[in-house]
């Protein structure tokens, strides 16, 4: 059975401060839920953030990490660093990262296969740029990304994945895509791991979708038999819209 899950991605917003102003809200207002909810705040705050909260009620995870075990990778941080301070999710596969960082899916499958390897649980993103959507190669461009990252995963090992659909012409652009755009996705996704593995591990992974959720959208995107929840970035940063979003599900 697989969980309902509302995660919020900070990115590079909230220093410590703000970061602590915007968890004592979130502390004080969540509701009660059945969904899993995360935040991921800039790596500076991580380690403050994990003892200001009651991982009960909010998991903090982690915004990205590198391959290696440690070593020579200025500015990087690594899996047991995560794991150190009480970490054990990591966003792996942004579109930010693989825009402005590099990040091809070679690399990606490192950081899955090294944060698996530690029993980490992977939250990795992908999705298509609007020209692949407008030259409607989208379900080809999810399924590679899919495959070349993903499918060397072992079986056992995708009860420690949540993937994250996130159409890039959809992030912090204010365009959505439909909730019939997302499930129709969403259900192509559970096909392409059905083929590749099986039903059961198909059946079983949250399914995330991610790109301009807000309060007034989630509700309608959400109720799509696929959509398993959102990652959220802009509305996140605000205690009463993320709380509206996490009531949604
Ligand atoms: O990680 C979150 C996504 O990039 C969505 O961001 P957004 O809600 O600001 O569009």
């Amino acid at each position: 059975m697989r969980s309902k899950i509302v995660a919020g991605n900070w990115k590079m917003n909230k220093n410590n401060a703000e970061t602590e102003v915007l968890l004592a809200e979130l502390s004080a207002k969540l509701p009660d839920t059945n969904a899993e909810v995360m935040v991921a705040p800039t790596f500076v705050n991580l380690a403050a953030a994990v003892q200001n909260l009651d991982s009960s009620k909010i998991e903090v995870i982690a915004q990205n990490m590198h391959f290696a075990e440690n070593g020579a990778y200025t500015g990087e941080i690594s899996a047991d660093m995560l794991l150190n301070i009480g970490i054990d999710t990591v966003i792996i596969g942004h579109s930010e990262r693989r825009a402005y960082f590099g990040e091809t899916d070679e690399i990606l499958a490192k950081k899955v296969q090294a944060a698996l390897a530690k029993n980490m649980r992977v939250m990795f993103c992908f999705g298509e740029e609007l020209q692949d959507r407008k030259s409607d190669n989208h379900f080809k461009v999810v399924e590679s990304q899919l495959k070349n990252a993903l499918f060397s995963v072992d079986a056992s090992a995708w009860k420690n994945i949540i993937l994250a659909y996130e159409p890039v012409w959809a992030i912090g652009t204010g365009e959505t895509a439909s909730p019939e755009q997302a499930q129709e996705m969403h259900a192509f996704i559970r096909q392409t791991i059905t083929k590749a593995y099986d039903t059961a591990i198909a059946n079983n992974v949250s399914i995330l979708y991610g790109g301009s959720v807000k309060p007034n959208n989630a509700v309608e995107i959400f109720s799509k038999p696929d959509v398993d929840g959102g990652l959220i970035g802009g509305a996140s940063l605000v205690a009463d819209d993320f709380i509206a979003i996490v009531k949604a599900i």
